[in-house]
């Protein structure tokens, strides 16, 4: 543990990506990608399908390696780390969490420790731990579910679970990959409910959430990206990023956008010049 905690840096930006480049099968996925992204800073990853949003996560997840161009991670630059150790700082919530058997939430929460989808053989948690476990399960609004198994979670007390999961190695970075995904309304507010409230028990954490919805962006988010065929065609402030000038032009469509009691939506419309309201 003290080997991994030495390759990052408390001082470095939680993000820095220069000049980032993602070729596949010789064609770019991803082209002069800069982002900084600084602790306490809660980033939406926006674009249509295919725009690159996954791949971009992948990178700031220390799944994947640039083509060209440096990525630091909490201040550790991909291809000079291993990855695996740089991963253990990262809290990576993917909806589309593979778990099949039937652990109950106190377990799933506990693999986050391991970085693990099941339990691992030998492996056991120590009191501290399991303790930490349950106040992160009710920190997010489970508490009585402990020990409710996976396969019996609706999506949306899954999507907490997978929260906790990510939280409870103590991540300085959290990345949410369309975390709203099959929600049902009250689900989803729920969801973000929960997000939000991290900004206050979890102030140093930074975030990248992915979505294709403005509709999915909690009241917490501090900036914003719109990606579109792999270049990045607006970023910063989410006020001054989210108009309906920039998304029409980055989905290419017409889009109304407007802001109400923090909360963004969007509507098919005619691109007007001014910014949101
Ligand atoms: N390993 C790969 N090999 C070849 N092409 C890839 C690979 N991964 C992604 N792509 C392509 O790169 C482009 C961007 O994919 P990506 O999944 O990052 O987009 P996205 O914005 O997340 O899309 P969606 O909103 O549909 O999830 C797509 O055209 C995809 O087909």
């Amino acid at each position: 543990m003290t080997l991994q905690r030495s390759i990052i840096s408390d001082s470095a930006p939680a993000l820095e990506l220069h000049d980032v480049s993602f070729v596949r099968n010789k064609r770019p996925i991803l082209s002069d990608i800069k982002l900084t992204v600084e602790a306490g800073e809660h980033w939406a990853i926006l674009g249509p399908n295919g725009a690159g949003k996954s791949t971009l996560l992948a990178m700031c997840g220390a799944v994947s390696h640039p083509t060209s161009g440096t990525v630091r991670v909490l201040g550790a630059q991909l291809g000079r780390v291993e990855l695996q150790a740089l991963r253990t700082h990262i809290g990576h919530v993917n909806p589309r969490h593979p778990l099949t058997s039937g652990l109950s939430i106190q377990e799933v929460v506990l693999t986050g420790l391991t970085g693990t989808i099941d339990r691992p053989m030998r492996w056991g948690p120590t009191d501290a731990q399991v303790r930490s476990a349950d106040e992160l399960i009710d920190l997010l609004g489970l508490a009585g579910k402990t020990e409710s198994t996976w396969p019996t979670l609706s999506q949306g007390e899954r999507g907490r679970a997978l929260i906790a999961r990510a939280l409870i190695a103590e991540p300085q970075l959290l990345l949410l990959d369309e975390p709203s995904t099959g929600l049902d309304v009250a689900a989803r507010e729920q969801l973000l409910e929960t997000i939000d409230n991290l900004d206050s028990t979890h102030p140093h954490i930074a975030s990248i959430l992915v979505t294709h919805h403005l509709e999915e962006l909690p009241t917490s988010t501090t900036h914003a990206l719109l990606l579109s065929h792999g270049r990045i065609t607006m970023q910063g402030p989410i006020q001054q990023t989210l108009t309906t000038d920039s998304i029409s032009h980055c989905f290419e469509h017409p889009i109304s956008v407007t802001q109400h009691d923090g909360r963004w939506t969007a509507r098919a419309g005619k691109a007007a010049s001014s910014p949101a309201a």
